[in-house]
């Protein structure tokens, strides 16, 4: 089992170079969180182990034969000499061409599917100045929305095209599971919903999704107010200090806010974060650093026996580790302490503005008819930790980064809120009537999508449709078959975004279509979005080109979660402080793996916005435009 490259969900932290364009900086990924897409080691019986196994019989002892020193060396001078010419110069791609040519040719089965087409992909592509998923974008604009990339004896299938896409996630979605994530995930979050098998994912899942209420949600949106309010309180002490601004690094506080949320809202735990750093903070700081680790490097080492005890970051890890399960653990012995056991929909009935914990960890613990173990509820909690931290943070980070540099868009936004919320905090009725603000937060996710990879792997046979210009018979593979989901190239495709670089949150009120796709796929439906429950852009009204939160069975149950808790954020934040970029915007830069982190921080400086200012937003922002859009996107 080797881990594959930087995977979703996890905060692979590969450094990265410079940014560039309006909104939109040119990521770069440092070597450091390729290895897992370089050639595997050779396996027992490949050529070259043969060879020098042949060879060692036949050396004699004492004075090396020349002859046998001759068959010794002559394979591997060969071999270099041969993958030097299949290089054109650059030995390591010639290895790993030549390593491919062995492996598909004797060794694997392709279950790949023999069909799709071979990305020309060169080891140095990826390990240069490029970030994994920009050279994906390009071999996908080269070789279409089905691909196949071969690096040694492993083979990916790099998906781009969103009819495909919505045939692995919804049409024939049981016949994937997340692969070699899951093998990496479990160690954390045991059998939590992203880890688990399929009969224990259908067990939690079906308990957990009706914890996500309409009241749930009320009671949610009030605590992200309170805690973005410790947020500005914080900033505005900041501001005080510098005598009317303070440079400061948002992503950092948006992470501290992240945590402060998730610990509430799901197990009624007090972080803190924004204020002090505990024991606890950083444990789970230290196991998201952990997670990173283990999704970027080659050789799963931590699997050897005594890996905990010998090497000093497993050692630490299995100390953070146990700093988090015995805090969870306290917490659950709590609520099992306190339980009273209700049906679900008495559970959702209950007066969220009375309880004292209206956390899902209660509702979970209450559930009737439901009996989780207590690991089984660590690993759930555990699992929604992880996933719903970073996550959001990534996604206010990229939002202020983007409106900051598109000042029109910022002072609509602007009006909006002032014009909505004023200097209350805002309500679940308020974020239905902030539009053009939720189109701002889409947008920046289709921008920098938090994961910009997902992965599966097949579990047994099947064919994958041809989507845009692809063979019409479709493209058989096998069982084991691993995938790459790209949100990174969905969300850029010229095929179904018009000027998809740029940052333009209208598009979301826009209706788009490409008739190259006949009827396959539906294009983007703004109507698909009004009212009801879905207020944000989604898989349905995109037909799955735009899948920030997946799509179908394995959709992110904390969708709405973390909308709400961006959108409340953004507009107390905006509505308090002007926001500006404080180094060039080169410097920024991107570190991507799960979540597309800032390479160097996200530094802005902050200064509070005047009364007067407020007013002039209000008298400038666009209402022409305004009234295009609809009530809600
Ligand atoms: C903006 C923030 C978030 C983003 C972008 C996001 C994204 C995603 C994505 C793309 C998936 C699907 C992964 C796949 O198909 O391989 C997922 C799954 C999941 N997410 Fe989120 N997520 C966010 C916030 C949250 C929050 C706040 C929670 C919990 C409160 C959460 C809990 C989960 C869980 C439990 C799953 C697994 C669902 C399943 O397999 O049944 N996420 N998330």
């Amino acid at each position: 089992m080797a881990p594959i490259g930087p995977h979703p969900l996890l905060p692979a932290r590969a450094r990265a170079g410079p940014a560039s364009v309006r909104g939109t900086p040119q990521p770069r990924i440092g070597a450091s969180s390729l290895p897992s897409l370089a050639p595997s080691p050779l396996r027992p019986g490949q050529p070259s182990g043969r060879s020098s196994r042949i060879a060692s019989r036949m050396v004699p002892r004492g004075l090396p034969d020349p002859l046998a020193v001759g068959l010794f060396f002559a394979p591997g001078l060969a071999a270099l000499v041969y993958a030097f010419i299949r290089g054109k110069g650059n030995l390591t791609d010639g290895l790993s061409r030549l390593l491919t040519e062995i492996s598909q040719g004797y060794f694997q089965p392709d279950v790949g599917g023999k069909t799709i087409p071979v990305a020309e992909g060169e080891l140095s592509d990826l390990a240069g100045d490029q970030p994994l998923f920009k050279a994906l974008y390009q071999w996908f604009l080269d070789s279409g929305g089905v691909y196949k990339l071969v690096f040694g004896p492993k083979a990916f299938i790099v998906v781009s095209d969103p009819v495909v896409v919505r045939h692995i996630l919804k049409e024939n979605a049981f016949n994937y599971d997340k692969g070699v994530l899951a093998e990496i995930l479990e160690p954390i979050m045991g059998k939590g919903l992203i880890p688990a098998d399929l009969d224990t994912w259908r067990v939690r899942r079906r308990a957990v999704v009706p914890a996500f209420h309409r009241q749930y949600y009320e009671s949610m949106v009030a605590m992200f107010g309170r805690c973005t309010a410790n947020a500005v309180a914080k900033l505005a002490a900041e501001v005080d200090k510098g005598k009317g601004s303070a440079v400061v690094d948002m992503e950092t506080e948006f992470l501290s806010l992240g945590l402060d949320i998730i610990g509430l809202g799901v197990f009624n735990y007090e972080f803190g974060s924004i204020n002090s750093e505990s024991p606890v903070i950083k444990a789970v700081y230290g196991v998201l650093k952990e997670a990173e680790h283990r999704s970027t490097f080659y050789l799963p080492y931590w699997n050897l026996p005594l890996a905990d005890v010998l090497v000093p970051r497993q050692a630490a890890f299995r100390r953070d580790l146990k700093v988090i399960n015995e805090c969870l653990d306290g917490l659950i012995a709590a609520a099992q302490a306190t339980r009273v056991e209700e049906d679900a929909e008495a559970l959702q009935n209950r007066d969220y503005s009375k309880l004292r914990d209206p956390s899902l960890l209660r509702f979970l613990v209450d559930m009737r008819g439901e009996e989780p173990t207590n690991k089984q509820l660590r690993d759930d909690l555990m699992t929604m930790l992880i996933a719903g931290h970073e996550t959001t943070a990534a996604v206010l980070t990229w939002a202020f980064f983007c409106l900051a540099q598109n000042p029109a868009a910022e002072a609509r936004v602007l009006e909006e809120v002032d014009r909505v919320v004023g200097d209350r905090m805002p309500t679940l009725d308020d974020l239905k009537a902030l539009p053009y603000l939720r189109a701002c937060l889409g947008e920046s996710l289709r921008l920098y999508p938090q994961p910009p990879i997902l992965i599966r792997r097949a579990l047994g046979e099947d064919t994958l449709p041809a989507g845009l210009r692809g063979d019409p018979a479709g493209y058989p593979i096998g069982k084991g078959a691993d995938l790459f989901i790209s949100v990174w190239n969905l969300h850029r495709s010229p095929y179904l975004w018009k000027d998809p670089d740029t940052f333009r949150p209208e598009r979301f009120f826009e209706r788009f279509e490409n008739p190259d796709f006949g009827d396959k796929w539906a294009g983007y439906r703004p109507d698909a979005v009004t009212g009801g429950a879905a207020l944000y852009p989604n898989e349905v009204a995109s037909d799955f080109a735009f899948i920030p939160f997946g799509g179908g069975a394995r959709k992110c149950v904390g969708d709405q979660f973390a909308m709400f808790e961006a959108t409340v954020a953004a507009a107390m934040l905006l509505r308090r402080f002007t926001f500006r970029l404080a180094v060039p915007v080169e410097q920024v830069g991107m570190a991507t793996g799960a979540t597309i982190h800032t390479a160097n921080g996200m530094m802005m400086r902050i200064t509070p916005r005047s009364p007067a200012q407020q007013q002039q937003q209000g008298d400038s922002a666009a209402p022409p435009q305004q009234a295009r859009v609809p009530a809600s996107v």
